[in-house]
C-alpha cells in the first residue's frame, strides 16, 4: 500500500507535465531551448555580466523606491545624521538621508544599486569592444549590434536620471549641466528646456519626471530590448572560435540544460556578490557630504560618474567659439552645443551604422559565425584602439580639475594637453595598434613556417647551436592571417596606414565572399567540448 502511495507521488512531476502539456503544447519548443547548444569562452560571459547586473538593479531599485519620496516639497531635516538637522532640504534628498541611515540595509541597498550601476555600463563597454574587436557584429548580427547600441544610450540615460533623483548638491550640478546642454539646441532649445523643468531651472518638477523616467518608462526599454537582444542571440545562435570541428555553420559547445544552466546560475551568484562586497566595503555618492542642492552652489571637484565623464570632458575641452548666424539681430550657436549635442549624435549613429560600413567596404555579403582575432583584421583593430583612445583623453579630461588639484598642474595646462592629446593620440594608438597586430601577425606565420620554439639548443658538428622547434601537430593555425596586396608594397611606409582605410581587402578566410551568398543557418552540434583550441 504505502509503495503504491510512493510510486504514485514519484509519477506526479510527469503527470502533471502531462496535463500542462495537454493544454499548452509547449514540450517541443521547451525540449528544444533546454537542447540548445552554446560555445564556451571567457568573453561571452561579458553579456552576461551586463544582464546579470541589470537584475541586480532592478531589484534593489524595487526596494528604494518603497522608501524614496520624488518629491520636492520643502522640509526640515530632522533624522539621524546630526549635521544636516534642521536644514531645510527637499522631500527627495530628506528620503535619500533616511534611505542611508534610518532604514534598515538602506545605505547597503543604495550602495549596491549604484556599484551595480557602474558595473551595468562597464560590462556594457567591454562586451561592446568584445563584440567590436571579433567581428560578432558583422552578417546576421548587425542589428543586434543597432539593438545594443541603444541598450548603451538607454543605460546611460537610467544612470543620469538615476544619480540625478537625490537631489544632492552633486545631482543638481548634474541637472544644472543638462539644462545648460539643452540650452545649446538651436531653435527648439529654449522650448525643450521649458518643457522638460516646468519653466526655469530648476523649478520643482524635475524629480518627479526624472523618477518616472528612472523606475518606469527606462527599466521598462531595458527590459524590453534586452528580451529582444537575448532573443536574437538565441535565434541567430552564439558565434564561437574557430577551432578543431568549429565551422561557419555548425556550434560546438555544451547543452543550455543542466551544465550551461547550472553554471550560469553560479555566476549570476558570484556577480551579485561581486556587488554586494563593494556596496558592503567602498562607499559611493555619499551624499550627506554634498548638502542639499541649491541653484547657487557647486562644489569644486564635481565628479559625474565615469561614464558621463566623457562628456563633461567634452565640454570641458571645447574652446569658447560662438557662431553667430547672420539671421535676424544674429542667431548664436554656444559653444556647448557640438561637444554636448553634435558629438553624442555621431558618437550614437556612426558605431551603429559600422558594420553596414565595414561591409560594404570590403563588399561582404556573406554571414559571418566565425569570430576574427583582432589581429587578423589590423585596419578595424587600430579604429577601435582610436576610438577608445580618443574616449580616454575625454574621460580624463572630464577629471582634469581633479587631476589639476592633487598633483599641483595648472588646470588651463591640462585643457590644452587635453586638446592636443584628443587630436595627437588617437591617430598615434591607430598606427602603433596596426604595427602591433603585423607584428604579431608575423610571428604567426614564423610557428606556421618553423614550428614552435621549444627552449631546448643543439649542438650541430660543425659547432654551430641551433634552437629545435617543434612543428605543429595538425600542421596548421585555425585562423588565417590576411594577405598584403602587392600594390600596396609600392606605397613603401605610407602602405599600410592607407591600406587599412581604402583598401577593400580583408576577405575572411573563413567563408567566400560573394554577393547573395545564402545565409547560413548554423547547425547545432550536441556534443560537449572536450578539448579547446
Ligand atoms: C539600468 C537600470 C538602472 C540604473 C543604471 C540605475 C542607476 C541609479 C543610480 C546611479 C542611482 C543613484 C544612487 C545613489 O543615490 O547613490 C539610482 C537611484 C535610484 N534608483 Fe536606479 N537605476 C536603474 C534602475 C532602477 C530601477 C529599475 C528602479 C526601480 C524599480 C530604480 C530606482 C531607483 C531609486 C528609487 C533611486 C533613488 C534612491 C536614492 O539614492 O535615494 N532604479 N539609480
Ligand atoms: C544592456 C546591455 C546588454 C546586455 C544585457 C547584453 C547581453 C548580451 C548577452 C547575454 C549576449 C550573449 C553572450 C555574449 O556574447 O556576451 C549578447 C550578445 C551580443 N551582444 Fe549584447 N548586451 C548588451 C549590450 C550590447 C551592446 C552595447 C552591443 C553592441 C553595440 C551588443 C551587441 C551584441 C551582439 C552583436 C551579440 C551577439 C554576439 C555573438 O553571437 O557573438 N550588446 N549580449
Amino acid at each position: 500500500m504505502a509503495r503504491r502511495r510512493t510510486k504514485s507521488l514519484a509519477s506526479l512531476p510527469a503527470r502533471a507535465g502531462r496535463e500542462v502539456e495537454d493544454r499548452l503544447g509547449v514540450a517541443t519548443p521547451l525540449r528544444g531551448l533546454l537542447n540548445k547548444v552554446f560555445p564556451d569562452h571567457w568573453s561571452f560571459l561579458l553579456g552576461e555580466i551586463a544582464l546579470f547586473s541589470f537584475i541586480v538593479l532592478l531589484l534593489t531599485g524595487t526596494f528604494l523606491t518603497l522608501f524614496f519620496d520624488p518629491s520636492m516639497r520643502e522640509v526640515v531635516y530632522d533624522g539621524s545624521y546630526t549635521s544636516l538637522r534642521g536644514v531645510h532640504m527637499s522631500a527627495a534628498y530628506a528620503s535619500s538621508l533616511d534611505l542611508s541611515f534610518d532604514v534598515r540595509g538602506g545605505l547597503v541597498m543604495r550602495q549596491m544599486h549604484h556599484w551595480a550601476a557602474l558595473l551595468f555600463l562597464a560590462a556594457i563597454v567591454v562586451h561592446m569592444l568584445r563584440i567590436f574587436f571579433t567581428g560578432a557584429f558583422r552578417k546576421p548580427r548587425e542589428l543586434n549590434w543597432v539593438i545594443g547600441s541603444l541598450l548603451f544610450w538607454i543605460g546611460f540615460l537610467a544612470g543620469f536620471t538615476g544619480y540625478s533623483l537625490p537631489d544632492d548638491a552633486l545631482s543638481g550640478t548634474g541637472l544644472r549641466i543638462a539644462s545648460g546642454i539643452l540650452l545649446s539646441i538651436p531653435v527648439i532649445g529654449t522650448w525643450v528646456t521649458s518643457s522638460l523643468f516646468g519653466g526655469e531651472f530648476p523649478g520643482d518638477l524635475i524629480i518627479g519626471r526624472f523618477f518616472i523616467l528612472h523606475v518606469l518608462l527606462i527599466p521598462a526599454a531595458l527590459v524590453a530590448l534586452i528580451s529582444v537582444h537575448v532573443g536574437l542571440v538565441f535565434k541567430q545562435k552564439h558565434t564561437q572560435w574557430p577551432g578543431p570541428g568549429r565551422t561557419n555553420s555548425n556550434v560546438v559547445g555544451e547543452r543550455m540544460f543542466p551544465r550551461y544552466a547550472i553554471k550560469q546560475a553560479g555566476f549570476f551568484v558570484a556577480v551579485a556578490g561581486v556587488i554586494t562586497l563593494l556596496a558592503g566595503a567602498l562607499q559611493i555618492n555619499p551624499i550627506w557630504l554634498f548638502g542639499p542642492y541649491e541653484s547657487a552652489v557647486v562644489s569644486a571637484a564635481s565628479q559625474p560618474d565615469w561614464y558621463v565623464m566623457m562628456l563633461d570632458g567634452a565640454i570641458r575641452l571645447m574652446p569658447a567659439w560662438e557662431i553667430t548666424l547672420p539671421f535676424g539681430d544674429g542667431y548664436v550657436i554656444p559653444p556647448m552645443f557640438w561637444p554636448a549635442v553634435v558629438l553624442p549624435g555621431l558618437l550614437t549613429t556612426l558605431p551603429m551604422a559600422y558594420p553596414f560600413l565595414e561591409a560594404r567596404l570590403h563588399r561582404d555579403t556573406a554571414p559571418h559565425n566565425l569570430l576574427q582575432r583582432p589581429r587578423d583584421v589590423p585596419a578595424r583593430t587600430a579604429l577601435g584602439a582610436m576610438a577608445v583612445t580618443f574616449f580616454l583623453v575625454l574621460t580624463l579630461s572630464g577629471g582634469n580639475d581633479v587631476i589639476a588639484d592633487k598633483f599641483q598642474i595648472s588646470l588651463n595646462a591640462l585643457t590644452w594637453a587635453g586638446r592636443i592629446g584628443l587630436l595627437i593620440a588617437p591617430p598615434l594608438a591607430w598606427w602603433a595598434t596596426y604595427r602591433i597586430c603585423l607584428g604579431l601577425q608575423q610571428h604567426d606565420r614564423e610557428v606556421l613556417a618553423h614550428g614552435v620554439e621549444t627552449g631546448i639548443i643543439r649542438r650541430l658538428p660543425d659547432g654551430g647551436f641551433v634552437e629545435v622547434h617543434q612543428p605543429l601537430v595538425d600542421g596548421g593555425l585555425d585562423y588565417a592571417g590576411w594577405v598584403v596586396p602587392k600594390k600596396m608594397n609600392r606605397l613603401g611606409a605610407l602602405g599600410p596606414a592607407l591600406k587599412g582605410f581604402f583598401v577593400p581587402l580583408e576577405r575572411p578566410a573563413e567563408a567566400p565572399v560573394s554577393p547573395g551568398h545564402p545565409p547560413v543557418e548554423p547547425r547545432e552540434e550536441r556534443r560537449e567540448i572536450t578539448s579547446r583550441p
